[in-house]
């Protein structure tokens, strides 16, 4: 199947970069969000994100140039109408998503794919309640999309191989490596990687530690890029909850009980990075830890 547009919903952090990157890789794409803020913001942080990579010479100015004009954004979700592919990537919540289907299935065409770019929620439930559920399946970037090498492709029970052979081929074009997860809970990376984040909150609620000694502890005694808790701050707490939630739900163990202190940064709209706070407050030149 031959893809060439493809339609992006959600402009926020994942939303933005897997513009950038298909962009990048030749696709025309048509980026969506209910907030002209959010496409305006998602657009100035590509060129930026672009930029960089033209200053340390990863692409050409030309490149840059071609990627920037074959992005175009609209607040109309019907615009995605004519496209091949469409990701959606707004907030986990299955409600969101679900009523993002509903509007947009009676204009899509026939051939078009729809993929969603969930960290955890079920692709076979999604998809029972489109009209394709044979081409609908999971398409599950990693954070910050232009730098992290996997995606993982997630068949739902109906999927079909056309299907998956084409969103691998789109993985392939863009030099990134696809892994094949089942459709459970969180599939693989947030499975693992999820469950250690809220334990990292729980050593921080327990006293174990206060959120500098957890995340120094976990990048100099194990070698992590980041902390958990900067790490979490970085998806985003209501991202990392809604995980949590699903495992919880989806596996019926008490292994997977959401921390409440996570539930309590959430409460208080203390997001992380995208809310300027979260287990750092970031308002400042540095990031200061909040507890
Ligand atoms: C929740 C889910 O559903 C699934 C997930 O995504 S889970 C999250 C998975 N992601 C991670 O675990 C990320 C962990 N962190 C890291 O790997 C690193 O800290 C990092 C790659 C983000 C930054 O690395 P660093 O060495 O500290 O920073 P830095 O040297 O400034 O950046 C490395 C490169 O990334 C780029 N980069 C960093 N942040 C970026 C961003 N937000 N967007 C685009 N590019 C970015 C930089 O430009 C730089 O590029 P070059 O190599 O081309 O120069
Ligand atoms: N954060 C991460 O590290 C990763 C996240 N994901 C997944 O990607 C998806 C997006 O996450 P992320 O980018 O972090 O979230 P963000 O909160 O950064 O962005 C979500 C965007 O979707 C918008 N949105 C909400 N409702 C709608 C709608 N009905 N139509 C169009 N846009 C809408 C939001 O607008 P507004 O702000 O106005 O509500 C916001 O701009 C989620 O499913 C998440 O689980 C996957 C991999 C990694």
């Amino acid at each position: 199947m031959d893809i060439q547009k493809i339609g992006v919903v959600g402009a926020g952090q994942m939303g933005n970069g897997i513009a950038h990157v298909m962009a990048l890789a030749g696709y025309n794409v048509v980026m969506t969000d209910i907030s002209q803020d959010a496409l305006d913001a998602a657009v100035a942080l590509i060129g930026r994100n672009l930029d960089r990579q033209v200053s340390r010479d990863k692409i050409s100015q030309d490149a840059k140039d071609e990627a920037m004009a074959r992005i175009s954004t609209t607040l109309t979700l019907t615009d995605l109408g004519q496209t091949d592919l469409v990701i959606e990537a707004a907030t986990e919540r299955e409600t969101v998503k679900q009523a993002i289907f509903d509007e947009l299935l009676p204009h899509l065409q026939p051939h078009t794919i729809l993929t969603s770019n969930t960290s955890s929620i079920s692709i076979t439930r999604l998809a029972s309640r489109t009209d394709r559920p044979e081409r609908f399946m999971g398409f599950h970037f990693m954070n910050p999309v232009p730098v992290m090498q996997l995606v993982e492709l997630i068949r739902g029970i109906a999927t079909n191989e056309e299907t998956y052979k084409a969103c691998h081929a789109v993985v392939d074009r863009l030099g990134k490596t696809a892994a094949s997860a089942e459709d459970f809970p969180a599939f693989i990376v947030n499975r693992i990687l999820v469950p250690m984040i809220n334990e990292a909150v729980y050593t921080l609620y327990e006293g174990v530690g206060n959120v500098k000694s957890i995340d120094e502890s976990m990048k100099l005694g194990a070698n992590h890029p980041m902390g958990p808790l900067e790490l979490a701050d970085f998806i985003g707490l209501d991202t990392c909850l809604a995980i949590m939630h699903v495992l919880h739900d989806g596996l019926a163990d008490t292994k997977y009980r959401p921390c409440p202190l996570l539930t309590k940064y959430v409460e208080a709209g203390w997001l992380g990075r995208k809310t300027k706070r979260g287990f750092y407050d970031y308002r400042g030149d540095v990031p200061v830890p909040t507890r």
